[in-house]
């Protein structure tokens, strides 16, 4: 039987790329504590934005939410995974028009980033403002990429991020979806319970669609 879960989390390792500028993910398994060396423990440290991770509202404007104050709900439930193409680096409405006027509450957006990054990607694909609005009015309220950025690399405007802002959708960024299929899967997705941030990594797997309780919400 093949594996229900599906892992779209990217696995994180000494080094693993970063945002330009942002802090080094550093982390060390099995450093022994001093007294006793009675036990292995860890230690990491990481940006909020490393890998697989959530953007709260906070991130990208001053008044918005931080992420002990976005409910968990957006992040469980059903979502709709779909292989996407960036024109001109961005992903365009168009590429909604012929889904259902009413799409599931999560949409993961799959442009094609491998599972591993050896580098950070330069050239990702990110994401029109007016898809966002399209796919809010679709029903969509978690937009996920394997992408590391909603916006390009050297946005200073963050229209897509704003757009998600003003449009009421979260952020998932970083996914791994090489060889998801499309279609609908349930999504859980659980960011570190970090109080204050503006971000953290996340767990994110798909189940088989209909495992979750709450049916397609
Ligand atoms: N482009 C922004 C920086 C930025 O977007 C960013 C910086 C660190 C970690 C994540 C970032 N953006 C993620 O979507 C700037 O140049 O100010």
């Amino acid at each position: 039987m093949t594996d229900p879960i599906i892992d779209i989390s990217r696995q994180l390792t000494p080094g693993h790329p970063n945002w330009p500028g942002d802090a080094p993910f550093r982390v060390e398994a099995g450093a022994r504590i001093a007294q006793g060396d009675s036990v292995n423990t860890g230690e990491i440290c990481t940006s909020t934005h490393t890998g697989t991770h959530v953007d709260a509202p906070w991130h990208y404007a001053d008044t918005g939410a931080r992420l002990d104050e976005v409910g968990l709900d957006v992040y469980l439930g059903r979502c709709r995974v779909l292989t996407v193409r960036a024109e001109g680096g961005l992903v365009g409405p168009a590429t909604l028009a012929d889904l259902p006027a009413v799409l599931p509450p999560r949409l993961l957006l799959h442009t094609g980033q491998p599972a591993r990054w050896a580098e950070f990607p330069q050239d990702f694909a990110a994401l029109d403002p007016a898809f966002v609005r399209e796919a809010a009015r679709r029903g969509v309220r978690l937009i996920g990429t394997d992408s590391p950025s909603v916006d390009p690399l050297t946005s200073k405007t963050l229209d897509a991020h704003r757009a998600c802002l003003e449009a009421g959708v979260l952020i998932l960024e970083g996914l791994n979806l090489s060889g998801v299929p499309d279609g609908d899967h349930d999504l859980v997705c659980l960011p570190l319970p970090l109080a204050g941030v503006d971000g953290a990594p996340a767990r994110a797997v798909l189940l088989p669609a209909g495992t979750l309780p709450g049916g397609e919400a």
